[in-house]
C-alpha cells in the first residue's frame, strides 16, 4: 500500500507561471525515490509541497491516509513529526552543540514551552546519543556543530530527521554540498535508513549516476511536470535526454 499519494498536484507561486503541473505518483513504504530534473524543474517546490513548507494550489496529497491539504495547525504539526527533512546546507544551529541539534528533532513532540527551554527526557538524550553512534560521529556528540565538517554535518542533519521517529524523509539535495567521499557516506546511509530502517526516503538529486545507483525508483522533472517514472534499471539515454533535453554523456559525473 502506497505510504505516500500525489494526486493532480499544482502550484504557481504566481498568476503567470505554473510551477508543477498535473503531478501523480505513489511511493510505498521503505522505498528510497529519487527526484531528477534540471534546475529550475520544480523539485524543491515538490518537496515542499509534501509537509506543506510550500502551500499548493490543485490536487490532493495523501500521507499515512490522511489528506496533507486538510490539516489544521495541530495535525500539520503532528504530520511534520512524522516526516524528517534533510536539507543542501544542513539547516543546523551553529552555535549549539551536535547533540543538542539532533535533539531539537523532539521539536515537534514538545508543547512549545518545553521546545522552547530545550526539556528533553533522559531518554530522548539517550536515544540521540545512539544515533550519533550509528552514523559515526558520536565523539562529536558535545562539540559545536559549526566546527564539523560538511559530511558530519550532514549525518547530523540525518539524525535530527531520525530521532523524529518519521515514517518518511524528505532530503533536498543532501549531497549538492559535499565531495565524492562524504557523498557516498551520506548516500550508504540513506540507503541502509530505508532498506534496514524501512524508512522511505524520497531524495532530491542532480546527479543522474548516484540516483541510478541507490534508487529503488527514480522520477524525472522536466519544467513542473513528470517525464519519467520508473525503476532506476529503465532510465535510459532516451529517458534522460527527455528529462534535461541534454545528452547523457554530458551528465555522468564519474
Ligand atoms: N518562493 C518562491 N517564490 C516564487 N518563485 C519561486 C519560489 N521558490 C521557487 N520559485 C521558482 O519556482 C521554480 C522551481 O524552483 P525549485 O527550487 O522548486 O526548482 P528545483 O528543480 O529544485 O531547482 P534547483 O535544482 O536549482 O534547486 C523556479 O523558477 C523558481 O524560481
Amino acid at each position: 500500500m502506497a505510504l505516500l499519494k500525489v494526486e493532480g498536484l499544482g502550484k504557481s507561486y504566481t498568476a503567470d507561471k505554473k510551477i508543477l503541473k498535473n503531478i501523480s505518483f505513489e511511493i510505498k513504504a521503505g522505498e528510497l525515490v529519487s527526484i531528477i530534473g534540471p534546475s529550475g524543474a520544480g523539485k524543491s517546490t515538490l518537496l515542499r509541497c509534501i509537509n506543506r513548507m510550500v502551500e499548493f494550489n490543485e490536487g490532493k496529497i495523501i500521507f499515512n491516509n490522511q489528506e496533507v491539504g486538510n490539516l489544521n495547525k495541530k495535525e500539520l504539526r503532528h504530520l511534520r513529526a512524522n516526516i524528517g527533512m534533510v536539507f543542501q546546507h544542513y539547516n543546523l544551529v551553529p552555535r549549539l552543540t551536535v547533540i543538542e541539534n539532533v535533539l531539537h528533532g523532539r521539536f515537534g513532540y514538545k508543547t512549545t514551552m518545553q521546545g522552547l527551554l530545550g526539556r528533553y527526557t533522559e531518554k530522548e538524550k539517550a536515544a540521540a546519543f545512539h544515533l550519533l553512534e550509528k552514523m559515526g560521529i558520536h565523539e562529536h556528540a558535545y562539540k559545536r556543530c559549526d566546527q564539523l565538517s560538511g559530511g558530519q554535518q550532514q549525518r547530523v542533519g540525518i539524525c535530527r530527521a531520525l530521532i523524529q521517529e518519521p515514517k518518511l524523509i524528505l532530503c533536498d539535495e543532501p549531497i549538492a554540498s559535499l565531495d565524492p567521499n562524504s557523498s557516498k557516506i551520506i548516500m550508504d546511509l540513506l540507503k541502509s535508513i530505508s532498506t534496514e530502517m524501512g524508512i522511505t526516503c524520497l531524495v532530491n538529486l542532480h546527479q543522474v549516476d548516484v540516483a541510478q545507483y541507490y534508487s529503488d525508483r527514480i522520477i524525472g522533472l522536466n519544467k513542473g511536470e513528470i517525464v519519467f517514472n520508473g525503476n532506476s534499471t529503465e532510465l535510459h539515454e532516451d529517458n534522460i535526454n527527455r528529462i534535461y533535453g541534454t545528452k547523457t554523456e554530458d551528465l555522468i559525473t564519474s
